[in-house]
């Protein structure tokens, strides 16, 4: 493995009832709060009245920022910026999912600066400082809520881009299971999907001795594989939904992967297809995760065959290397059939019409991208038509 730094300011509050502790975190802010929120759950789950309830207690003067899309888009990170300029805001508070959280981040660092926010997330320009920002999570997925990426959509554009800055890490970030009980079963499995390809991302590199690092990483592979059917079975399981939202934390908050660097090139392909289509994260990364694995399986061998003895449980026996890799593919497939998660582009009614395009969105100036196997633009058209 390299040598690594690793410093995580995250505040993780993990648990029921965890929420009695957000008073306590916000005392040490001043008390304008732009409270920011996606599509409404929180009102219907009876989360927003408890979080205005708190602030009111607080003496918080609140403004609201309501309505963050799944994909956030870069307007409404625009909005929140000028809302937090006008209004002088203090803090902001995310309630929600990965969406809200992201856009919370842009909001952030867009406060802080008279650059344009699209010419941060495009790196054109570098993030210098941000507003402070909390997070009460509702969804398990991306591990936003302790991590300082964030993925942004340009929707006049048609682009979607992950960037982060050291100033993007939330102080603080509640996260109670119950929260997530109302997340519906196809949503569920997005998340569970979007843990899983994370773990993957990590997974598929060269490094030598990460020992640790690959057993990490496959807990987190077996933990999801054997919660996530009874967690579909029983969607206000606590246990269930608490260990799937601990596993989505700590796919990505950088525990797992010090020392070396994953691949990402997944990630990228499915950023170009819901850039184009906008279709949720979690079923992209279902449809071309174990397409990039079959295209990139002859880059290491071995490294997918110790996936699927470890994570999938291949039996060895009478098999070559190369087989037993394909029969783990396979078995991710297998797994995320099981769960009805989508598997073909076709799901999404998207067509062969719209792979030039997509494929143009993969590559920056031609360039190439992904870590464990470099790819290009014919790369991504050989994936994206395996995708169909
Ligand atoms: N920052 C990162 O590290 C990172 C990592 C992976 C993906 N992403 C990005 O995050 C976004 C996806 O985020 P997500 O998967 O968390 O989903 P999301 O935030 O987009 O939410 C998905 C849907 O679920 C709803 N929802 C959220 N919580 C709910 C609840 N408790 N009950 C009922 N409905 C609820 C939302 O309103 C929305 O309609 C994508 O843009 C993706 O590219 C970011």
């Amino acid at each position: 493995m390299n040598n690594f730094t690793f410093h995580n300011p995250t505040k993780l509050l993990f648990g029921k009832g965890m929420i009695s502790h957000l008073e306590e975190e916000l005392k040490a802010f001043n008390k304008k709060i732009l409270l920011v929120y996606g599509g409404g759950s929180i009102k219907r789950n009876g989360l927003y009245d408890q979080v205005i309830e708190i602030l009111t207690d607080h003496n918080a003067e609140v403004f609201e920022l309501p309505g963050v899309e799944p994909n956030p888009r870069v307007s409404t990170a625009r909005e929140g910026i000028e809302i937090c300029k006008k209004e002088k805001i203090d803090f902001i508070l995310a309630v929600g999912g990965g969406s809200t959280i992201d856009c919370v981040k842009a909001i952030a660092v867009g406060a802080k600066t008279d650059d344009d926010i699209w010419d941060i997330v495009t790196k054109r320009k570098p993030a210098k400082d941000a507003l402070p920002f909390g997070t009460i999570l509702t969804l398990a997925a991306t591990g936003s809520e302790m991590n300082a990426g964030s993925v942004i959509t340009n929707w006049e554009t048609k682009e979607k881009h992950g960037w982060g800055s050291p100033y993007s890490y939330p102080t603080f970030s509640i996260l109670d299971p119950v929260y997530t009980y109302t997340v519906p079963r196809d949503q569920t499995v997005y998340g569970i999907v979007d843990i899983m390809s994370h773990a993957f991302e990590h997974y598929f590199h060269h490094k030598e001795n990460t020992l640790l690092q690959d057993r990490m990483v496959e807990g987190i592979l077996r933990t999801v594989i054997d919660t996530a059917p009874k967690l579909l079975e029983d969607l206000e399981n606590y246990q269930h939904r608490a260990t799937i939202l601990y596993c989505g934390t700590m796919a990505l908050n950088g525990m797992v992967n010090m020392g070396y660097q994953g691949d990402w090139a997944t990630h990228n392909l499915e950023h170009a297809i819901s850039a184009v289509h906008d279709i949720p994260h979690g079923g992209g990364l279902a449809i071309l995760f174990p397409n990039w694995m079959t295209h990139t399986l002859d880059a290491n061998v071995a490294r997918f065959k110790q996936m699927a003895v470890r994570v999938f449980d291949i039996d060895e026996i009478g098999k070559s290397d190369r087989e037993i890799a394909l029969e783990g593919i396979q078995a991710l497939r297998q797994f995320w059939n099981s769960i009805g998660a989508p598997s073909t582009l076709a799901d999404y009614e998207i067509s062969e019409d719209s792979i030039e395009e997509m494929a143009d969105k993969t590559v920056i100036a031609n360039s190439e991208y992904g870590n464990f196997k470099k790819l290009n633009r014919n790369d991504s058209v050989a994936i994206f038509k395996e995708s169909l």
